[in-house]
């Protein structure tokens, strides 16, 4: 894997720059929409199952306060610097904007490797992050709230949520405090699978339009597309997963120690027991391995998605890329000199902070049903029923048909809570993909999508900068 941490905010800076340079707002305006508003470094004690004590290196950074709270995954990775997370917290700021998600930009991380941890241990760091955070306000459902990314899940985001729970006992959002939960928890069904779904919907909405796809020599739709996918995670496995159920065809699949390539498909429910039962995705029967993991990124296929790190696809390696579409499910995972390289090649690169945003997506909608306290779909979804019901009755006794048991069925069913965040997932996908592609549409002199995107979320960061004024 090509290392390019140290300019990963660097990178996102000049991203930033490029597409303020399409707009008309003052300076100190722009200056401070970029800025990183507070980055919250700290060092605590870890005690090792064998007793030794390891000082963990942790952070939360919050880019930008004019929306609140904020909202930001947590990475667990023991290269993970501040760097990283600055940078990775700028990208949720515009990423929020870009889909009107109402809150500002934020990312934590720790740096750990937790192949190296015990259960135990990885608990106990949580919730000593969790305790670090609550001690200088930078978490709570009001102020900044937290959810899974690289190397987390709904186990870390269960304890930060009960450890808060502990400290602020009578605040009564206080499940509100992290999204990603357990449903069980107060997580929402749907977040698992929600950054995958929305890449998915992203994707949707680029193959849908036949005349972009004539530009890329690609046919509209998904169906029958090459895909090759690098990391098999939470966003990887999920969005493979989507593509695949849409007729698409995975040829190749990456994570850290290698890649599967199989130019006629690659099963993947069958990759995924191969994979739990030996630890690893390598020898797969019936796909060829790659011991050089990065190599995946230079299949010949029409979509490839790189859902793993940052600084994926470089000046190194663009010129090999052979995907006609790149959707960048990973935060950053193409470099600004990369950019310009598959730009030059026809290649449509599909923006991270728009790409991904699914996750976030999902999380807003969690966290509305923290403040609620009630899932969506639970007080309507009765009512619906019978409105329908008798929708259909009057239908039967004006037309003097009868509709049989299975359509009536089908007619009824009201929306339960998993059918209302998918729906309000892909309309806000849609929306957000129709802003961009007017942008791009309406101002030639923007040429990229990454561009569009930006530009969206600037102006509308820097409109609510402008209605806010400043303090004090
Ligand atoms: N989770 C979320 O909701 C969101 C995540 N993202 C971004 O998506 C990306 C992936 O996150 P997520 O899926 O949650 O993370 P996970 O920890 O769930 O999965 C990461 C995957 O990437 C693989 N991987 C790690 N290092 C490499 C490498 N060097 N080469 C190839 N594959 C590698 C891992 O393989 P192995 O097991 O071998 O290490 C694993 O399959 C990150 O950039 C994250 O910021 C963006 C939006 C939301
Ligand atoms: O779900 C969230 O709140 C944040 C997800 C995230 O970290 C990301 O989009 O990069």
């Amino acid at each position: 894997m090509t290392a390019t941490r140290p300019n990963f905010y660097a990178n996102v800076s000049r991203t930033f720059d490029l597409a303020a340079a399409f707009g008309v707002y003052p300076p100190g305006l722009l200056d401070q929409i970029k800025r990183c508003n507070s980055v919250y470094l700290m060092e605590f004690p870890l005690r090792r199952a064998n007793g030794s004590i390891d000082v963990i290196r942790a952070w939360r950074a919050e880019h930008s306060h004019h929306r609140l709270p904020l909202k930001g995954g947590i990475r667990y990775s023991p290269q993970v610097n501040q760097d990283e997370v600055t940078a990775l917290a700028t990208l949720m700021t515009f990423k929020c904007a870009i889909v009107d998600v109402p809150f500002g930009g934020a990312k934590g991380a720790v740096q750990i490797d937790t192949s190296t941890c015990t259960d135990d241990e990885i608990e106990r760091l949580t919730r000593r992050y969790t305790h670090e955070l609550v001690k200088k306000n930078f978490i709570g459902p009001a102020l900044d709230v937290p959810a899974p990314d690289f190397g987390t899940g709904s186990r870390e985001m269960a304890w930060i949520a009960d450890t808060y729970v502990q400290l602020r006992p009578n605040q009564i959002d206080a499940l509100g405090c992290v999204t990603g939960k357990p449903v069980d928890e107060g997580g929402i069904h749907g977040r698992t699978e929600a950054t995958g779904r929305g890449v998915f919907f992203a994707l949707r909405e680029v193959c849908a339009h036949t005349a972009d796809m004539q530009r890329l020599g690609l046919t509209p739709g998904i169906e029958g597309k090459r895909v090759v996918v690098q990391g098999f995670g939470k966003v990887g496995y999920w969005v493979a997963r989507f593509c695949d159920e849409a007729g698409a065809r995975i040829v190749g699949l990456a994570e850290r120690d290698g890649a599967i390539a199989a130019p006629g498909g690659l099963d993947l429910e069958q990759v995924k027991q191969h994979r739990d039962a030996t630890g690893s995705l390598l020898h797969f029967a019936g796909a060829d391995t790659l011991s050089r993991s990065a190599d995946v990124l230079e299949l010949d296929c029409d979509v490839l998605i790189p859902a793993a790190l940052e600084g994926q696809i470089t000046a190194s390696n663009a010129d090999r890329i052979r995907a006609r579409i790149v959707v960048e499910g990973a935060n950053g995972p193409t470099t600004p000199e990369a950019d310009e390289i598959l730009h030059a090649k026809g290649i449509l690169v599909v923006p991270d902070i728009y790409a991904n945003a699914g996750g976030v997506i999902v999380s807003y909608f969690e966290w509305l049903k923290n403040l609620s306290h009630v899932g969506f779909g639970r007080l309507e979804k009765r009512y619906q029923e019978s409105a329908y019901g008798r929708l259909l009755s009057t239908i039967e006794s004006a037309t003097g048909t009868t509709i049989s048991a299975d359509e009536r069925r089908a007619v009824i069913r009201g929306a339960d809570e998993l059918t209302v965040v998918n729906s309000g997932l892909e309309e806000i996908m849609a929306v957000a993909y129709a802003e961009i592609r007017d942008t791009l549409l309406r101002r030639p002199e923007i040429r990229s999508m990454r561009m569009a995107a930006m530009v969206n979320a600037i102006n509308k960061v820097a409109r609510s900068y402008l209605s806010m004024g400043v303090f004090p």
